[in-house]
């Protein structure tokens, strides 16, 4: 049995540190709040963000992160990303004052850092330096917390430049409903996790806005390729955006009422401000930050994210949905492929 800390007790977090707990092994969830701590420990729920979801009785709840990462084998920070560095610099210290406890970090963030444009891995381990654990392993792929707490059968990618540290992720969340793959593209599982975020808002203001099937498979499909253009001219591998971190992803987040990203569009596309969903969501909207992270990247390294810009602009412009939707159907025609794929 390990012990493993779960930093951060919302949807995600609290899902994945019940279903570490069902797999037979010694699980912290931590949350910042003590409030938060004590409901979960009386009621086994967490009925914010999982409703009547019962928890596993042997899960321990904390809101005290010594007690939670203290000798913990793992660390998964699941916090939403703008709050990873933060997380991480609490952490840090306990790590740096003994330096022969190495335990291996793993994040199931999907996003992009406000104002530095990092990815995740590299927010942690700017705080957390390498050599004070045993590898960083980043989860990853088509998941939304409602279906795997109802033990829908769930395939994720555990990426890592350490192929050691992703096997034993592997094997501590592998059970007969969930199913994780080793992946060694860490800057293509986690550039796919972010943008597909983004492309998910737009696919949900499509169907706000009442348009159909093929203008969906359109924008999912045009969306991909966006993604892979700027994921691969930042030394991404291409094959990593048709595996879970990239088509699979964006089509769960896409086209499913579970995601936030998609609600948040789809709400957008009836006429709600931004401000509004934003207030009535109560957990995060990774995309709507990320969008903008994306529209500086996609400026500075000079790749062209048409769908990704209008769904910025309607973000952060106000720019209205039609306006938007009717500049990209003007667009010169284009060939389909229009990068080098040199790894391929
Ligand atoms: N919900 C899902 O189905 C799902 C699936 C895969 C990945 N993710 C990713 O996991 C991450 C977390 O998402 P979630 O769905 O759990 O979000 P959520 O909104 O449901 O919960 C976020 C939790 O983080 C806590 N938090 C916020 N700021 C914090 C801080 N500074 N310090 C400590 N705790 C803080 C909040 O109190 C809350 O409990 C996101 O990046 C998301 O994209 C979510
Ligand atoms: O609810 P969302 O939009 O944050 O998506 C949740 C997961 O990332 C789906 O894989």
């Amino acid at each position: 049995m390990s012990k493993i800390a779960v930093l951060g007790a919302g949807s995600w977090g609290t899902v994945l540190a019940n279903l570490l707990t069902d797999n037979g092994q010694n699980v912290y969830l931590w949350t910042h709040s003590a409030d938060q701590a004590q409901t979960l420990t009386t009621t086994h729920m967490n009925e914010h963000y999982l409703g009547d979801f019962k928890l596993n009785p042997d899960l321990q709840i904390t809101a005290n992160l010594e007690t939670a990462i203290g000798d913990a084998s793992v660390i998964l920070f699941v916090v939403p990303t703008n709050a990873v560095r933060s997380v991480a610099e609490q952490v840090q210290p306990f790590l740096a004052a003994q330096p022969s406890w190495r335990p291996i970090l793993a994040h199931a963030a999907k996003g992009l850092e406000k104002g530095t444009e990092l990815r995740v891995s590299q927010v942690i381990d700017e705080v957390i330096k390498p050599e004070l654990t045993s590898g960083l392993v980043v989860i990853s792929g088509p998941s939304h917390a409602e279906d795997v707490a109802t033990h829908d059968i769930t395939t994720l990618t555990a990426a890592s430049t350490s192929l050691a540290a992703a096997k034993s992720i592997q094997k501590l969340f592998m059970n007969d409903y969930f199913r994780l793959y080793t992946n060694q593209d860490v800057l293509g599982v986690e550039m796919g996790a972010a943008l597909k975020n983004v492309i998910a808002i737009g696919a949900g203001a499509l169907h706000g806005l009442g348009y159909g099937d093929n203008t969906k498979a359109a924008l999912l499909t045009r969306g991909l390729a966006e993604i892979t253009r700027l994921g691969v001219k930042m030394g991404a591998d291409p094959l990593t955006f048709i595996g879970l971190s990239g088509v699979g992803d964006l089509i769960v987040t896409g086209t499913s009422v579970h995601s936030r990203n998609w609600r948040a569009g789809n709400a957008l596309g009836q006429g709600e401000t931004l401000a509004n969903v934003l207030a009535n969501m109560g957990m995060v909207v990774e995309g709507v930050s990320t969008a903008k992270v994306v529209h500086g990247l996609a400026a500075e390294l000079g790749v062209e994210m048409p769908i990704s810009d209008a769904i910025y602009r309607v973000l952060y412009e106000d720019a209205p949905l039609k306006q938007v939707i009717a500049d990209l159907m003007k667009r010169d025609g284009k060939p389909e492929f229009d990068f080098e794929i040199e790894t391929l």
